[in-house]
């Protein structure tokens, strides 16, 4: 099928043929170097406010699942941490592995876990999402890694999918996946949060395909980390 996906003939090494922005200059996720990290006391931490009478669906987009949210006004908002201004949530999805040695998107010093989190939040100094995601300071995507640990999980109000630490690490970023805009603010939370093998493995039992198509697992929807490119100012709170 044509469209870009995680396969050998659709997946990251290919994305540059339809979206030469692959090859810019900020793109995601990236590894981040710890010891590259400076502490920087102008950054502020995050405030993040969320309703979660605004959560309206969940949905297989054939890439991941998402969780849809009402952005339509200030119900669930992020503020402060590396940001000016205030961002809405839009949407939150994971990325995993077929296993738990991949999955995550960003590396801390090479190490992957078995999958991340992102919860979309789009500069309400732009009309919409749409218009945010084109400019270089419209979406802020807090990253927030799963590893596997025998947990309870109660529900998605998303509030309770953070950690308790909201340390984070911060540089200017783009989409993981196509278009690939270079438009992201990347908070990254420094401490993970816990997930048990049997919801990593009901995340392995998603598929990419439609009904009607021969069952694909919908496993390995990750890019792997880009070139900094120059990018050395990793930015750290906490
Ligand atoms: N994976 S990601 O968070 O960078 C992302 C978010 C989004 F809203 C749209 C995308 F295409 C990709
Ligand atoms: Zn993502």
């Amino acid at each position: 099928s044509h469209g870009w996906g995680y396969a050998e003939h659709n997946g990251p090494e290919k994305w540059c043929d339809n979206f030469p922005i692959a090859n810019g200059p900020r793109q995601s996720p990236i590894d981040i170097q710890t010891s590259g990290s400076s502490y920087d006391e102008s950054l502020k931490a995050l405030k993040l406010q969320y309703d979660p009478s605004t959560s309206l669906d969940i949905l297989n987009n054939g890439h991941s699942f998402q969780v849809t949210f009402a952005d339509n006004d200030d119900s669930s908002t992020l503020t402060e941490g590396p940001i000016s201004g205030k961002y809405r949530l839009k949407q939150f999805h994971f990325h995993w592995g077929a296993s738990d040695d991949k999955g995550s998107e960003h590396t801390v010093d090479g190490k992957c876990y078995p999958a991340e989190l992102h919860l979309v939040h789009w500069n309400t100094e732009y009309p919409s999402f749409g218009e945010a995601a084109s400019k270089p300071d419209g979406l802020a995507v807090v990253g927030v890694f799963l590893e596997g640990k025998q947990t309870s999980f109660t529900n998605f109000d998303p509030t309770i999918l953070l950690p308790e630490s909201l340390d984070y690490w911060t540089y200017l970023g783009s989409l993981t996946t196509p278009p690939l805009l270079e438009s992201v603010t990347w908070i990254v939370c420094k401490q993970s949060i816990s997930v048990s093998s049997e919801q990593m493995k009901k995340f392995r039992s998603l598929l990419f395909t439609a009904e009607d198509e021969e069952a694909c697992c919908m496993v390995n929807n990750y890019r792997p980390p880009q070139p900094l490119k120059g990018r050395e100012d990793m930015q750290a709170w906490g």
